[in-house]
């Protein structure tokens, strides 16, 4: 069996406030295989990108990992900090957010950027680091490359920007990007092409990908497999194939609802009704029950059970597929 490049175990992100300790990440596990993508989606405020910056370092204070474990390519990583944990961002793990300003320097030309990042995590000389840098450009489809490495980001429009981010991320050979939203800062007409590019490169070199989206039309683009979360939790994980066509979960059904895309040519639930309940009011039993037209007396009483060998939903009566389409 392949080694899974992201293991994730259990892992708990907690949040001591004064209403109590609140859980944004809440007993979570999955892999991701080489070349794989996986689609984390649900709607603001799930967990999603905590659980992406769990698995870079990059909780900040006084959120931390209460439980569970992070491996990469089988090396525990959940207890590194500082350079440790640096040396692994970048030469490991690889990150494209939302804001490509956030990933550039305003003050560094790309080139330098780019070699700099090279030089850091590769073994290999200057000049060598020069002429990848160029390559990396090239690759993401910046036209004329070996002039535009003079460039600084402001010089850019967001999506070409967004391919500099790209080629930034993955210019150290990593064997994990993990993708915040990559898309949502860019007009529509970009975000596709985007997506598109980021999946053809990973495909290529066989680089496992986290991507974070609220967006179920990504999902459908651009996924191998999908986690679905709802308040901190999985509520559903499998291939996209099976999630898409035949979802378990009342809220998965309801997010393909609100999904122009996803949905197309299938009758669904139109709107999950209500928000998602915040962390320091979750109701008792199954956290989605309050909006879920299928909940019974047992969603109301217990929590939602884990999911079964890792796969399926979190639900006590996870939808047939006659009742998903109903
Ligand atoms: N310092 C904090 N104190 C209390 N709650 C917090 C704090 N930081 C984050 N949270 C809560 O943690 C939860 C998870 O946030 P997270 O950013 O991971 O959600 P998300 O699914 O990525 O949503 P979005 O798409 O809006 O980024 C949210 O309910 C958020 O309000």
């Amino acid at each position: 069996m392949t080694q899974s490049v992201l293991s994730i175990r259990d892992l708990t992100v907690e949040i001591p406030t004064r209403h109590g300790i609140l859980r944004p990440v809440d007993g979570v596990s999955y892999d991701i295989a080489p070349g794989e993508i996986l689609g984390v989606v649900g709607e603001s405020g799930a967990g999603k990108s905590m659980a992406g910056n769990a698995v870079i370092g990059l909780l900040s204070p006084p959120a931390r990992i209460a439980k569970g474990e992070i491996h990469v390519n089988g090396k525990r990583i959940d207890h590194l900090k500082g350079d440790a944990m640096r040396r692994l961002r970048g030469k490991e793990i690889g990150m494209v957010f939302q804001d490509p300003l956030t990933s550039l320097n305003p003050l560094l030309r790309i080139g330098d950027q780019l070699t700099e990042t090279i030089l850091a995590h590769l073994d290999v000389s200057r000049s060598e680091a020069e002429k990848r840098a160029v390559a990396a450009l090239d690759e993401v489809g910046i036209p004329g490359a070996a002039e535009r490495i003079t460039s600084y980001p402001h010089e850019f429009s967001g999506g070409m920007r967004q391919r500099v981010v790209i080629a930034l991320a993955l210019c150290a050979e990593p064997s994990l990007i993990i993708a915040d939203e990559p898309t949502t800062a860019l007009d529509v007409s970009v975000q596709a092409q985007i997506i598109a590019l980021l999946k053809s490169l990973c495909k290529e070199r066989g680089t496992a990908v986290m991507l974070i989206t609220h967006d179920m039309g990504v999902i459908a683009e651009a996924a191998d497999r999908v986690a679905v979360m709802y308040a901190g939790k999985l509520a559903e994980l499998g291939s996209v194939r099976d999630v898409l066509t035949t979802p378990r979960h009342p809220y998965t059904d309801g997010l393909m609802g609100s999904t122009p895309l996803a949905s197309r040519g299938k009758k669904r639930l139109h709107q999950i009704p209500g928000a998602m309940p915040r962390l320091d009011n979750l109701p008792d039993g199954c956290a989605f029950h309050p909006r879920c037209p299928f909940a019974q007396d047992t969603c109301r009483a217990d929590p939602a059970p884990k999911l079964s060998d890792g796969n399926g939903a979190a639900c006590w009566f996870p939808l047939s597929h006659a009742e998903a389409v109903a």
